[in-house]
């Protein structure tokens, strides 16, 4: 297969992990005899610098014209500690999502056996945790009305849900549901929110469509709390923006890190693979940053694209890896621990 794949490494640590993904995605194109073609193009603060705004026309020509897009992470201190700030790079992300139709942003969380007794969760909690969370990505408090009144002594965001909205992304997640353990859960906060009414409404009419899905309601608050408590009682979560990206971040303690864990954030055309974390300022540069949660996002694009054996192939490695002790500091534990480069080298080496 011949495929163009946009690369956005953005900021901090982006482009030290896709550096990594990029190796890992042409030792599998190599041993299973396809072409990429890397179209990189800038993003974030990288792209604020360059010409004054976060996502560019051309980046996005870029993307939209590509088979898919590999992105590493954006956001910098300068505009985190600067709330006046105007121009953001963050702004850069969500343009994207919006402009690439990205509504649904998949997010799986799972244990690896070698890791389990690293988690400050107790093991026998998280044994065998295999869920996955898809977060609406273009709609709520992050793309509403936002402001200020009062001279500025007044902010508000706006938050708000259409229901074609919550159909489109209660749709992927009944039908994943289908694939698995036909078991769905809407995380809402319906109790106090009219959007998250919305939501309970919509899917609850969408119920008789999927008779063989049991479908749970359960509010956000208590799911931040039995998420690390009985993680195994999920499968497939769906929910908002705001809910998705807060519990999401919280689920990657049950695997280990943070930079274990991937996504794809998918719409009805092409597809943006990206790990769930930022762009962790503090480690730019060190070569110490977890490159796992990219290169399995890569794992997600290859599988996406119908190839499965070669995500399995990038999977198999990254276990590998795991049981061999071949992991930045994030998973060492104070014990020995691989740079960067080195883990990105060994899993490409590996497949
Ligand atoms: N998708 C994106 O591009 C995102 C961008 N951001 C931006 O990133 C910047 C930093 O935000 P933070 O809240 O510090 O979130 P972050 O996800 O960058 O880092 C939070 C913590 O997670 C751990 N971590 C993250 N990635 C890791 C990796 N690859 N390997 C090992 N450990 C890792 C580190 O302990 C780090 O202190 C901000 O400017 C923020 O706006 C935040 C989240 C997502
Ligand atoms: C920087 C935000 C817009 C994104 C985020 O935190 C995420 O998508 O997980
Ligand atoms: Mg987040």
């Amino acid at each position: 297969m011949k495929l163009n794949i946009a690369l956005l490494a953005g900021d901090g640590i982006g482009p030290e992990v896709i550096e990594q993904a990029v190796k890992v995605s042409d030792a599998v194109a190599k041993k299973f005899n396809h072409e990429i073609n890397w179209r990189p193009a800038l993003t974030g603060a990288a792209a604020i610098d360059a010409v004054g705004e976060p996502y560019p026309d051309e980046t996005h020509e870029i993307c939209a014209s590509s088979d898919a897009v590999l992105f590493g992470a954006i956001g910098h201190p300068r505009f985190d500690n600067d709330p006046s700030a105007k121009v953001r790079p963050e702004q850069g992300l969500l343009k994207m999502r919006k402009k690439l139709g990205l509504f649904a942003n998949v997010r799986p969380t799972f244990t690896f056996p070698s890791l389990l007794d690293k988690s400050p969760l107790k093991r026998e909690r998280i044994e065998g945790t295999d869920l996955v969370f898809l977060r609406e990505l273009t709609g709520g408090i992050y793309f509403g009305e936002k402001g200020r009144r009062e001279e500025g002594e007044i902010a508000y965001d706006n938050c708000v849900y259409t229901r074609a909205e919550v159909q489109r992304l209660a749709k992927k997640g009944f039908e994943l549901a289908m694939t698995r353990s036909k078991k769905l859960c809407c995380v809402d906060k319906a109790n106090v929110l009219e959007t998250s009414r919305l939501w309970r409404e919509t899917v609850q009419a969408m119920e008789k469509d999927y008779p063989e899905v049991e479908v749970s309601y359960e509010f956000v608050d208590a799911v931040a709390m039995r998420l690390v408590q009985w993680p195994n009682s999920y499968d497939v979560l769906i929910t908002e923006n705001l809910f998705g990206d807060i519990l999401t971040d919280e689920a990657s303690v049950i695997s280990g890190s943070m930079g274990l864990m991937p996504s794809a954030s998918l719409g009805s055309k092409i597809g943006l693979f990206e790990p769930i974390h930022g762009s962790y300022p503090q480690a730019t540069g060190l070569n110490i940053a977890n490159p796992m949660a990219t290169v399995l996002s890569a794992a997600m694009m290859f599988e996406n694209f119908g190839l499965h054996t070669e995500g399995k192939a990038i999977r198999e490695a990254v276990n590998k890896a795991l049981n061999e002790g071949i992991v930045t500091e994030d998973l060492a534990d104070g014990g020995k621990s691989y740079g960067t480069s080195e883990v990105g080298d060994w899993l490409a080496n590996n497949i």
